[in-house]
């Protein structure tokens, strides 16, 4: 047997020293053959199993945006088994919403998605690829388009002088109203009347039933589900939310085919009856169900894709133009002095000479900026989920495939460096004749990505012009018409955000509207206004009888019936109608009530049509 001295350097524990250096030489060999391991995004120290899940609280927005401050603007994290990536700065968005576009093209299919979306058979979750693009070309040209926008104008208008009579009756009772319900109630309506020509909200249990699906799916679509992060409780059901999905997806499939099967005969007999003016007249589902019939479409659609899409307009939207208007209001009434400088830019541009009108908005631009001032500290989805689907290096870290991506919308909007008393509501930051406080010059279309409110990239928002239009208008019309009062008394509102992964407020915005003018000449101004000089005696009749219940319009000595045979049906419908509505018809019985039911629907019906009416005379 050898003896070495210990200072011999042929002892072997004198060769111990070098099993650190051999252990960093084969890690960077190992790091040289796989490149996905060269470089990671800066990540905080996690736990075994659930990862980095606990550092998540109810509002994950804002702790992604404090964890952001400690670990820059691109840090990655390890929620249960999933991999994702935060960015949280302008800079950073643009990397991977402009550079990167291609490869982060895709979404998450959580298990509320792949429920509730028919598995992706929908458009905002359609994996990137033809399918996706030929959906992207229907929206863009067919569906949003600014030829179908116009058609549906009347129904936005009709939809918010609802709004507006429902809460000059409140006014006029001194009640609390809330204000996000009431918008949300209008924000379903215009939608669905678009989608499929039936309100959301009526009388008639099923208008309440398809109000009720679609708040179902934007709660459940916002919540955070263990199973889709935690690997061992994959097809556990811990939180319940499964059982509600199904449940959810079940009764929303119901409500669709029923009104697909109704659609179907309605154009069978459509088109037996070679109706041409009828078959102009589409709602979204025709025009689904017209490229699901076409046999040289470039892509079939199935039954499960329309009603996919129908789910997604729906769901698009109601939630998100409802909660800026919200959140709009709710800064304005702790801001007085912006909601003086709004009124009084709208007393300027249209006065008491009717209703403000989607026309007016490119003239005001403090509201303009009100709204984009309200987009940039409450985006109304704050973190914006997209997956990559390849290996990428971005900003010099390599991100490998099927990375979960958030774009922190929220952080960006509140980030300094870019917006100057970062936290205050500031409207005056977006005009030019104002100190410049970061917004001059700046748009919120998806090309600064300091206010990216609505995405950017192929994957942004296809629907934003449409949201804007509601949104401007409807605001517009709350801010004209009435002094909001907050209720209980108090001059501020509560700020705090819901639990969630949409910016839900945490309270409701619950107020006291003080009408500023009497709503019906208002209203009837507007129709004069928007017929301008071709206003004849019948069309100022059918507008007449849209907006008046048929008692007023019929004991009017000034407007004598003109002649014509879609006035004569009018009228012959509305004498028929009106006892049903009439003042002394109180009584609580089933038969009172049924026909005070059939009363309303058919006064929404003859409001519909004489609106039409109205329309199609001012055209010819
Ligand atoms: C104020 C209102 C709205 C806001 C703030 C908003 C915001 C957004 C955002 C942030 C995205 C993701 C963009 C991205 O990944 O880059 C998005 C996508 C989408 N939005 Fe909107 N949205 C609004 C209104 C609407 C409306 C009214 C509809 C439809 C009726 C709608 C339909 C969609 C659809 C279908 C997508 C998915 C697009 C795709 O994946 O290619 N949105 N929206």
């Amino acid at each position: 047997m050898k003896h070495y001295n210990l200072e011999d350097p042929r002892h072997p524990t004198s060769l111990l020293f070098l099993i650190p250096l051999i252990l960093l030489l084969l890690q960077y060999l190992f790091r040289l053959l796989h490149p996905r391991l060269q470089r990671s995004p800066p990540s905080p120290p996690r736990l075994p199993i659930i990862g980095h899940l606990h550092l998540l609280t109810a509002v994950p927005h804002k702790s992604l945006y404090r964890l952001s401050l400690r670990l820059g603007p691109i840090f990655s994290l390890r929620l249960g088994s999933v991999p994702c990536i935060v960015a949280s700065s302008a800079a950073a968005a643009r990397e991977f919403l402009k550079v990167h576009d291609t490869s982060f093209s895709n979404r998450p299919i959580t298990k509320a998605v792949s429920i509730l979306t028919y598995g992706s058979s929908n458009f905002s979750f359609a994996p990137y690829g033809d399918f996706w693009r030929f959906t992207k070309r229907l929206y863009m040209l067919e569906l949003f388009s600014n030829r179908t926008l116009d058609q549906f104008r009347p129904i936005r208008q009709d939809e918010l002088r609802q709004l507006l009579e429902e809460l000059h009756a409140r006014a006029k009772e001194g009640a609390v109203v809330d204000v996000g319900a009431a918008m949300t109630r209008m924000t379903n309506n215009v939608t669905s009347r678009m989608a499929v020509s039936r309100r959301c909200s009526g009388t008639d249990g099923e208008a309440e039933e398809a109000r009720r699906l679609v708040m179902e799916t934007t709660e459940l679509l916002g919540k955070f589900n263990l199973s889709d992060y935690v690997w061992f409780c994959k097809n556990l059901d811990l939180q319940g939310y499964g059982k509600r999905l199904k449940d959810l997806h079940k009764r929303f499939d119901g409500l669709i085919e029923r009104i697909m099967k109704d659609k179907e005969e309605k154009r069978r007999r459509k088109k037996m009856e070679d109706n041409e003016e009828v078959l102009k007249e589409k709602d979204l589902l025709d025009i689904l169900m017209d490229i699901s019939e076409d046999k040289c479409a470039e892509v079939r659609l199935t039954r499960n894709n329309v009603k996919a899409f129908i789910r997604d307009i729906f769901t698009g939207g109601t939630d998100n133009t409802s909660l800026t208007v919200q959140w709009a209001m709710a800064e304005l009434i702790n801001n007085p002095l912006s909601m003086e400088k709004a009124k009084a830019e709208l007393f300027k541009v249209v006065g008491n000479g009717g209703v403000v009108d989607e026309t007016d908005v490119p003239k005001l631009p403090y509201l303009k900026a009100i709204v984009m001032e309200t987009l940039r500290l409450h985006p109304p989805t704050p973190l914006i989920p997209r997956e990559s689907h390849e290996d990428c290096e971005v900003d010099g870290f390599n991100i490998p495939a099927k990375t979960r991506l958030f774009i922190n919308v929220w952080a960006i909007g509140r980030d300094p460096k870019h917006w100057p008393s970062s936290d205050k509501f500031m409207p005056e930051r977006f005009l030019s004749d104002e100190v410049d406080n970061g917004g001059v010059g700046v748009d919120i279309r998806g090309q600064h990505f300091q206010l990216i409110p609505f995405g950017s990239g192929r994957r942004g928002c296809p629907a934003m012009t449409a949201a804007l239009l509601v949104v401007h208008s409807a605001l517009a019309a709350l801010i004209q018409c009435f002094e909001w009062k907050v209720a209980g008394g108090g001059d501020e509102v509560d700020m705090n955000e819901a639990p969630g992964l949409t910016l839900q407020r945490a309270t409701p915005l619950l107020c006291v509207p003080v009408a500023r003018y009497m709503i019906e000449p208002l209203l009837l101004k507007s129709f004069e206004r928007s017929i301008g000089a071709e206003l004849s005696h019948r069309t100022l009749f059918c507008s007449h009888l849209a907006i008046y219940p048929f008692s007023t319009v019929l004991g009017s000595t000034a407007l004598h019936p003109p002649d014509g045979d879609a006035i004569t049906e009018l009228l012959f419908r509305s004498t028929r109608a009106s006892p049903l509505l009439n003042s002394s018809y109180r009584g609580k019985s089933t038969k009172q009530r049924n026909a005070r039911n059939i009363g309303r629907r058919e006064l929404r019906h003859l409001r519909e049509d004489a609106l039409r009416a109205q329309q199609n005379m001012v055209k010819s």
